[in-house]
């Protein structure tokens, strides 16, 4: 694994790095964020980005159906033994945030099947602004939600856009048929975010999703130091 070390990159990471049986466990990285924003793609990208560098899977979350991991699987980003699905039910959220222990236990798996980590990406099932992540569950969080669901969504805030580790704003190549105002965008953001940090990102236009892979690759770097 060959990771550069991103001094300044802000990082929220201070769970144990163990599991309760002692084995060093993988980072563990949550996207959430409004439904249909591009979480699953998100997570297309990034397993391509990485595979090569890392052992990394993935946990989907759907509310009735194993749609994101078929996707994932039908799409080849990683090989089948590395996806699984977690059906979480009415509420998506309560399986990250409160009742964790379906995702735990799905994370856990896949170590013990496939060998160590070094990264697991956690897709929750498409919810509001207010969902997050337990700190239980996912060591950091990317937000994400996408142009064509209106440009004043940073101004509305709400957790994950105040809080997430990385907001991503997807689908920017859809700004000019949507009428979104990405300066606007990026100017909210940073009232609500201070400093942490935003990518804007178009995975139809292959932009940005490298910068994700960076920030990604700087937990990581945090994580094993
Ligand atoms: N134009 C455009 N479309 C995108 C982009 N990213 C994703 N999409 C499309 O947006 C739709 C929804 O993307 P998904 O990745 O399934 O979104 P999701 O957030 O995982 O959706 P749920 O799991 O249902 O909440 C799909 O048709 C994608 O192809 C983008 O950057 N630009």
């Amino acid at each position: 694994m060959h990771l550069e070390h991103h001094r300044d990159t802000p990082t929220a990471l201070s769970a144990d790095a163990h599991r309760p049986d002692g084995i060093r466990r993988a980072l563990r990285i949550g996207l959430g964020g409004p439904v249909g924003s591009g979480k699953t793609a998100t997570v297309a990208a990034l397993c391509r980005a990485l595979r090569d560098e890392l052992s990394l899977a993935v946990v989907t979350n759907d509310i009735y159906t194993r749609e994101d991991a078929e996707f994932l699987l039908r799409e080849a980003v990683l090989p089948p033994e590395r996806i699984t699905a977690v059906e979480t039910g009415a509420c998506p959220h309560t399986a990250i945030r409160d009742d964790i222990s379906a995702n735990l236990e799905a994370v856990e798996d896949l170590e013990d099947a496939v060998g160590p980590l070094d990264l697991v990406l956690v897709e929750s099932g498409g919810d509001n602004l207010t969902a997050t992540f337990s700190k239980g569950l996912v060591d950091a969080q990317i937000f994400v939600i996408d142009v064509a669901g209106g440009d004043d969504i940073p101004r509305k805030g709400g957790p994950g856009v105040t809080t997430a580790d990385l907001l991503v704003v997807n689908k920017t190549d859809l700004a000019p048929y949507v009428g979104s105002d990405l300066a606007r965008m990026a100017a909210d953001a940073k009232a609500q975010r201070a400093e942490l940090p935003v990518v804007f990102q178009s995975l139809r236009g292959g932009t940005g999703v490298a910068d994700v892979a960076v920030w990604v690759r700087a937990q990581l770097s945090a994580w094993t130091a």
